[in-house]
């Protein structure tokens, strides 16, 4: 294994409206499927949009010491916007042609081989769910962040997403997934990061982490984090005589809420009340 992480996150800070979404994030990205799991609004996918340098941090650095090769990153936004009026190959096509890869080998990869000639906007949500995870791995990129691959998708198709995205990872090539298909995770995932209130909760490998919450799976481990957390900021409001903000649920099944909606000069409402129980700085290495 190279010595260098794939990508760095050092004490990154990512706000809008001056309220930080990300606070103070450091992470390692090494080679292996790293997924990146939390509530809904917890910054999955932010952190992704920050590690592919679509959005800049406010604060603090993201550097790429091992994403190398004429694509060094690829990336699958939550919403993928392919243009109307081209088929699936003609669209992957355009990119493979930036990188000379070959079209249909990523079509086949991904499970949509026999639907190479229907025009993009014919395609199932799913469907464009699965361009999009091929549009992303052209070109063999060293990082590649996949933002809810397997949302939209039937049980065989979401299955296939994430076996596709876990085998691009080589000992040189990190996989960064956001999902909320614990399940899949608990499968393919060499390492988890977890978010919660805007810090980094529990970051390590899976059989690790599993071990020091003393639990079996994925599932639990979130629950565990999660409901530790809640205690502790029922306590700390309990200490400062407030309510708590009583977020003990799982929100795995909260659907897909995309938050990704607005420029990054929009303000969102603010939450100052909810509790600072932030675990910031956790680094894999
Ligand atoms: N461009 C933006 N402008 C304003 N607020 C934003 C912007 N992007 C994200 N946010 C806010 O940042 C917070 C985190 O959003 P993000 O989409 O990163 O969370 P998430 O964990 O991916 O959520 P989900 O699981 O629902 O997809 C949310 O409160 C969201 O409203």
């Amino acid at each position: 294994m190279p010595d260098e992480p794939v990508s760095t996150l050092s004490d990154v800070t990512r706000t809008y409206g001056g309220v930080p979404v990300l606070d103070s994030i450091s992470l390692a990205i090494d080679p292996g499927v790293t997924a990146v799991i939390g509530p809904n609004g917890s910054g999955k996918s932010t952190l992704l949009r920050l590690l592919v340098g679509a959005t800049a941090p406010t604060t603090g650095e993201v550097r790429h010491p091992g994403a190398t090769g004429p694509k060094p990153i690829g990336y699958l936004p939550q919403r993928v916007p392919f243009r109307d009026g081209f088929t699936a190959r003609e669209t992957l096509a355009f990119y493979a042609r930036l990188v000379g890869d070959d079209p249909d080998a990523a079509l086949e990869q991904v499970g949509l081989a026999d639907a190479g000639d229907r025009r993009v906007e014919a395609l199932s949500g799913g469907m464009r769910r699965l361009l999009g995870i091929a549009q992303a791995v052209l070109g063999d990129p060293t990082l590649v962040a996949l933002d809810e691959p397997a949302s939209g998708l039937d049980p065989g198709m979401r299955e296939r997403a994430f076996r596709a995205a876990a085998e691009r990872a080589d000992r040189d090539t990190a996989v960064v997934i956001s999902s909320h298909a614990l399940d899949l995770v608990d499968d393919h995932a060499d390492r988890v990061v977890l978010l919660r209130r805007g810090g980094v909760a529990a970051a390590g490998p899976v059989g690790r982490l599993l071990d020091d919450h003393a639990v079996d799976d994925v599932s639990g481990l979130y629950r565990a984090v999660t409901a530790a957390e809640a205690r502790t900021g029922a306590e700390r409001s309990d200490e400062e005589g407030g309510d708590g903000d009583g977020d003990t649920g799982s929100d795995e099944e909260g659907g897909d809420g995309d938050g990704d909606t607005g420029s990054d000069e929009e303000e969102r409402d603010g939450d100052d009340a909810e509790p600072d129980v932030h675990v910031t700085g956790v680094s894999e290495r």
